[in-house]
This record gives C-alpha cells, structure tokens and sequence, in this order.
C-alpha cells in the first residue's frame, strides 16, 4: 500500500548572521546551508498496518509524513502511496488518503464543524446516502452529537481533535497519516482518541502511519515501530523484539510490608527502594527464578513483571545509534 524507496529531502535555509553588521553585509551576500532532513530512507507499508513512526525532535518525522501526503516534493527517491505519486496530487490520490497534525487544524475556525464536514462532502464529492452513513458512524464513535452546531473555536483542545479526526476521515481514506494526534490532550482524552483508531482500522482494515511522543498511543496502537533519527532509519520492526534486544531485562516490582534486608544486587539491577518496596531489573531468563524464590523465601504482599517502559527502550535505541555513528 504504501511503498518508500531511497526517500531523501533537503532543505536550503538562510543561515542568519549574529551581529547587526554582517546581518546588513549579508543582505547582498545571503549565505545558505542545506539541512539534510530525510536521508536515504526505504520501508514498505501493507493495506491495513498500523506502524508507529518515532524518533527525536526534529527527527524528519513531519517531513517524511509530508512527502508520503503529497505536501513536499522529495529531492530524490521513490514513493508509491496506494498506486499514486503523491507529489502529482492526483484528485483520487487526494481521495483516497488523508493527514491529521495535532498542531495544525484543517476545521474552519468561524464555523461549526458539521458546516466543515459539509464542506469536505462538497470537496471530496461525497454521495449523500455514503455521507449521511459515514457521519452517523464518527458521530457515534467520537461522541460527537453535542459539539456539531458549537462554533469551532469554543470547542476544547480534546473536543476539537475528535471533530478533526471526523473531518479526516468523512471521505472513507484507505490510508490515513497521523502526526501527534494526541498532542496537548488530556489522559482521558488521548485514551478515546486511541480507542477510536484501534476500532476503526479493525473495522475499516485503514492503513495507518502514526507519530507521537506519547509512548502509550504507540503500544496501544503498534505492533510495528519505525524509528528515525537525523533524518535516517534505525530500526523497522516489532516492538517487541526491539525491547528484546535493547532492553533484555524485565522491571520486577516486589512489596513487602517491610522490605527485608537481602543482597538485592544478586538478583538484578536495583532502580528502586524504599519503606516497602523494591524494583529490580531482571535478566529475562532470570525472572521466573527470581520470582519464586522471593515467593518462597520472603513474605511478598505483591508481585508485578512488566517489560521496561518504552521511554526507556526508544532513547536506547537513540544511544546506540549514536555511539554506532561516533
Ligand atoms: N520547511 C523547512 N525549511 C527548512 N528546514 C526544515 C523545514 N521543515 C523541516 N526542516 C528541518 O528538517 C529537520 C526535520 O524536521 P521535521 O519537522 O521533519 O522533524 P520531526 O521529526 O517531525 O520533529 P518534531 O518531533 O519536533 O515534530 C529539522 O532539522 C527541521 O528544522
């Protein structure tokens, strides 16, 4: 569905002088530096995926998404996004593909947002029997019904993500581009938003490329993670062996109604202790054993194995990389 072959994008920027002087001797002599935003990057994307693009600031994520929607124009490389060259802005490409940015709003300011859907129907020359049914199904899904006739900018920050995820999807796109659709919003906001993506692609089988720093959206949402960093990609794969590998520990977490004395470091890395608590990192293969014997040998009031947060795993994979390019 969505194929990315040796994507590279530059940008030529004027380099701004510090001091008053050479700012005015550079109105004549403008300097440029090329800032190399996505540099070589290949992957292949099937209907239906949902794959969790992450990486620092400034990464290339936008750029890359950008490129994949038809905004930008890549300096080289090839991309094919449902059959289509997005830089040809095809009306059926437009059709067929949408982009949500957290940041940016695509809902008309002055009006309410069923006036924008009715808009989008006109644009994307929506049939009304599909229109109708397709409205019904958002509204219902995103609670919508009480904010259709609001004026836009009355709605909240999480009111008006859920009636821009609407508006994106109205014309049924087969592949959807999200760029930090949680962003701002509040825990219980980002858990709906979430839930509604996880429904509809199992209900729509949409393809999904997503972005976000909320670590939570990518393990609720992605099987797959993407993750780039000044400009290329370090990794494509699952999650899961990403933790693996990088993070070949478990985070044990044992109360007790006093924690006993005991040569804690035998059993793992200590990350944490207090009054009735310690949280250990555990080998993997190790933690079975180590459970059992705490089990036996202390009196445990609680146990809890999780993998390492994901925070954790991501800014390995960041260090690696760049002890690997030093
Ligand atoms: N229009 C532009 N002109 C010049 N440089 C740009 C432009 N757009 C992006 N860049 C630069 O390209 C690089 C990648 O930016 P991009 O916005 O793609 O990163 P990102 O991974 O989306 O970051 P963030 O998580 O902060 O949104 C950055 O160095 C940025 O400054």
């Amino acid at each position: 569905m969505i194929e990315v072959q040796h994507l590279h994008k530059s940008f030529r920027v004027h380099v701004r002088q510090a001091g008053w002087l050479d700012a005015v001797r550079h109105l004549w002599k403008r300097q440029y530096q090329v800032v190399e935003a996505v540099k070589d990057i290949s992957f292949t994307i099937p209907k239906g995926e949902i794959v969790g693009f992450l990486g620092p600031n400034g990464a290339g994520k936008t750029t890359t998404m950008k490129m994949l929607a038809g905004l930008l124009h890549p300096t080289s490389g090839k991309m094919s996004v449902g059959g289509f060259v997005p830089f040809e802005q095809r009306p059926e490409f437009k059709k067929m593909m949408s982009l949500v940015m957290g940041q940016k709003s695509q809902l008309i300011w002055d009006i309410p947002p069923m006036e924008t859907f009715l808009v989008n129907k006109a644009i994307y020359e929506i049939d009304d029997r599909i229109f109708r049914r397709t409205l019904d199904e958002l509204v219902e899904l995103l609670e919508l019904q009480p904010l259709l006739t609001k004026q836009t900018r009355s709605l909240s920050l999480g009111q008006r993500m859920r009636c821009e995820l609407a508006a994106a999807l109205l014309h049924r796109p087969a592949i959807l581009f999200l760029d930090e659709p949680t962003i701002g919003l509040d825990v219980h906001t980002q858990e709906k938003v979430r839930r509604f993506i996880a429904e509809y692609n199992r209900e729509h089988q949409t393809t999904i490329l997503l972005t976000s720093h909320y670590m939570g959206d990518v393990t609720a949402l992605c099987d797959r993670i993407m993750i780039i960093n000044y400009g290329q990609l370090i990794y494509d794969g699952e999650l899961s062996v990403l933790t693996e590998k990088l993070a070949p520990y478990k985070r044990l977490e044992v109360r007790f109604s006093e924690v006993p004395n005991a040569r804690w470091e035998d059993y793992g890395e200590v990350a944490e202790i207090e009054d009735s608590r310690v949280v250990l990192r555990v080998n993997r293969e190790r933690v079975a054993e180590v459970s059992a014997h705490f089990l036996q040998h202390f009196h445990v009031h609680d146990i809890n194995i999780q993998d390492p947060p994901m925070e954790e795993v991501i800014t390995r994979a960041f260090q690696e990389e760049l002890s690997h390019g030093s």
